[in-house]
């Protein structure tokens, strides 16, 4: 046999739980929790369990490897780690470990707002690995203009290369396991540190990070005052897509949050083919929620995405195993997706097509278009 073998089976399922057995139960419930009844969340990882991969045949050629450009910088693989707050609660070394293992596996990372490490330091921490690391920052449009104003310049001096905006959460979604639990603040030692002496705010606590009903006049002005990318975070409906073209963003991300916000929400696999079809190639698509695996990856891509965010997983690989366990993490989904690619007839990630993906079950139909016998 040629070529690069995978390494040990990795278990999505398995690393979650070992991440269960290290974290206080209310922290872990803080991370692995969803909003209301938790069907958004589940709907994530089951919609992609729903969908197969026919695989083509006989495409020879050489593959050229998992590389995509998004934004005009080159990506090692369709994967990026998406933004998740308080990381300082999975591991010590918090956004500083996930930073450099991003940065050590070529894996843009974007770091939030809510980070409990301010976002100069975890950039600094990612350059110290590699110098070409990307990172983005994602923040909330906060009420204040001038709160938002200098998180922005906060993340520009970092040295982020683009905005991610999350515009899914007007107001913060009812995470049931938080409210049983009684967890609405950070322990003593952490603070949202990019929060810090913002005009108007105390410093550093998780209630000072707003969710507010902006509208797309804020984005506007935001679109002023900064040369980054804008990406929007949290967009499902095709018309709000064809808008965010209109208003000249940079990208989107489809993302039901997650299943933190809007429990009623689709999967975000399950929105993506009409946000991409609304889009019709004019910026880059890109999705999170539930993608564990490389197939997930790969279905993601067929579907009209250039790339796939994993969330909760990093924060069980941070958990388990600091720097090393999210370095591991990384490098084996793109490992994993490399093979599904090839399994699947595919020399590069844009060969992946719609016509690939059919539901499970028999007979089985394409999700659009003829029936595929
Ligand atoms: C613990 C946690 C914190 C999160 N914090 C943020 C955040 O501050 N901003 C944001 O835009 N999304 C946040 N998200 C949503 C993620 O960016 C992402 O959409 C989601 O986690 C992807 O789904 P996955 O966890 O199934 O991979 C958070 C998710 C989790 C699990
Ligand atoms: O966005 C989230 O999902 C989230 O958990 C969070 C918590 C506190 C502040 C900001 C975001």
């Amino acid at each position: 046999m040629t070529g690069p073998r995978t390494g040990p089976a990795y278990d999505p399922a398995a690393l979650a739980r070992r991440a269960r057995a290290q974290l206080l139960p209310e922290h872990y419930d803080f991370i692995a929790g969803g909003a209301g009844e938790e069907r958004a969340l589940r709907e994530n990882e089951d919609a992609f369990a729903r969908l197969a991969l026919l695989p083509r045949v006989l495409r020879g050629g050489p593959g050229s490897g998992t590389r995509v450009t998004v934004l005009g910088r080159e990506w090692p693989a369709p994967l990026f780690v998406s933004p998740t707050a308080f990381h300082r609660l999975a591991h010590p070394d918090g956004e500083l470990a996930t930073a450099r293992a991003a940065a050590a596996t070529g894996t843009p990372l974007v770091t939030g707002m809510a980070a409990t490490t301010a976002v100069a330091d975890v950039v600094a921490a990612a350059r110290a690995r590699n110098p070409e690391a990307v990172v983005w920052f994602q923040l909330y449009l906060q009420p204040e203009h001038e709160v938002t104003a200098e998180l922005v310049r906060r993340a520009e001096r970092a040295g982020c290369s683009a905005l991610v905006v999350t515009v899914d959460s007007p107001v913060f979604g009812s995470r049931t396991r938080d409210l049983r639990n009684g967890f609405h603040d950070l322990p003593p030692g952490l603070a949202a540190e990019n929060m810090r002496d913002l005009p108007g705010a105390a410093p550093g606590g998780t209630r000072d990070i707003a969710m507010w009903p902006a509208g797309w006049d804020d984005l506007r002005r935001l679109r002023d005052l900064t040369d980054l990318p804008l990406v929007l975070k949290g967009v499902l409906h095709p018309a709000d897509a064809r808008t965010a073209v209109e208003q000249g963003v940079d990208a989107l991300l489809v993302s039901n949050h997650g299943g933190r916000q809007l429990d009623a929400a689709p999967a975000a696999v399950e929105a993506l083919p009409a946000v991409a079809g609304a889009v019709a190639g004019r910026i880059p698509v890109l999705v999170d929620g539930g993608v564990r695996r490389g197939t997930d990856i790969a279905l993601a891509l067929a579907l009209g995405a250039v790339a796939a965010g994993v969330g909760r997983p990093v924060l069980w690989a941070l958990a388990t195993g600091g720097e090393d366990g999210v370095t591991e993490l990384l490098s084996t989904l793109r490992a994993d997706f490399a093979q599904v690619l090839a399994l699947c007839g595919g020399h590069r990630p844009g060969d992946l097509t719609a016509d690939q993906v059919v539901a499970r079950g028999f007979p089985y139909h394409r999700p659009k278009g003829e029936p595929a016998w």
